[in-house]
């Protein structure tokens, strides 16, 4: 399955420890960048990795900055995104169970590796249950511009 993941300045050493994961676990990773510690903007690598998602052309995405903040909100206003930030396990397990989620974001100056990988882990082992979900997903896409 192939994957997206990007960051900026301030995820970039997350990014290759995550980026390094999921290749481990099989996983076809695009990397949309950046590639160094020299200072970029997340919405341009969230356009970028969003793109990716919403052309079809990867399943889901991984988003990195500093405290995933920046980065998830701009991927949340492109249409058919739906990014969570995440710092915990639950968190990453329900958000692909309940809401879908189709990108998740990372903070790397605020989860050390080791803990992003099982965060990351939670949410690639969930499913998402559907049912009732379904519809509230559908009034998230209703508000899209
Ligand atoms: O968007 C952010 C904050 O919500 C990210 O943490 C960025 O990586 C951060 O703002 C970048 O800051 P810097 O001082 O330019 O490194």
């Amino acid at each position: 399955m192939k994957v997206v993941i990007g960051c900026d300045h301030g995820g970039f050493e997350l990014k290759e420890v995550l980026s390094a994961h999921l290749k481990d676990k099989g996983f076809d990773v695009v990397d949309v960048g950046t590639y160094d510690t020299n200072s970029v903007d997340y919405p341009d690598i969230a356009q970028k990795a969003c793109e990716e998602v919403t052309s079809g052309r990867c399943e889901w995405g991984v988003l990195i900055c500093g405290t995933g903040i920046g980065i998830s909100i701009a991927a949340n206003k492109v249409n058919g995104i739906r990014c969570a930030l995440v710092s915990n396990e639950y968190s990453a397990e329900m958000t692909k169970r309940h809401n879908n989620a189709n990108m998740v974001a990372f903070g790397g100056r605020v989860t050390g590796p080791d803990l992003a990988k099982h965060i990351l882990d939670a949410y690639v082992g969930a499913e998402f249950e559907g049912g009732r979900h379904e519809k509230r997903i559908e009034k998230i896409s209703a508000l899209e511009g």
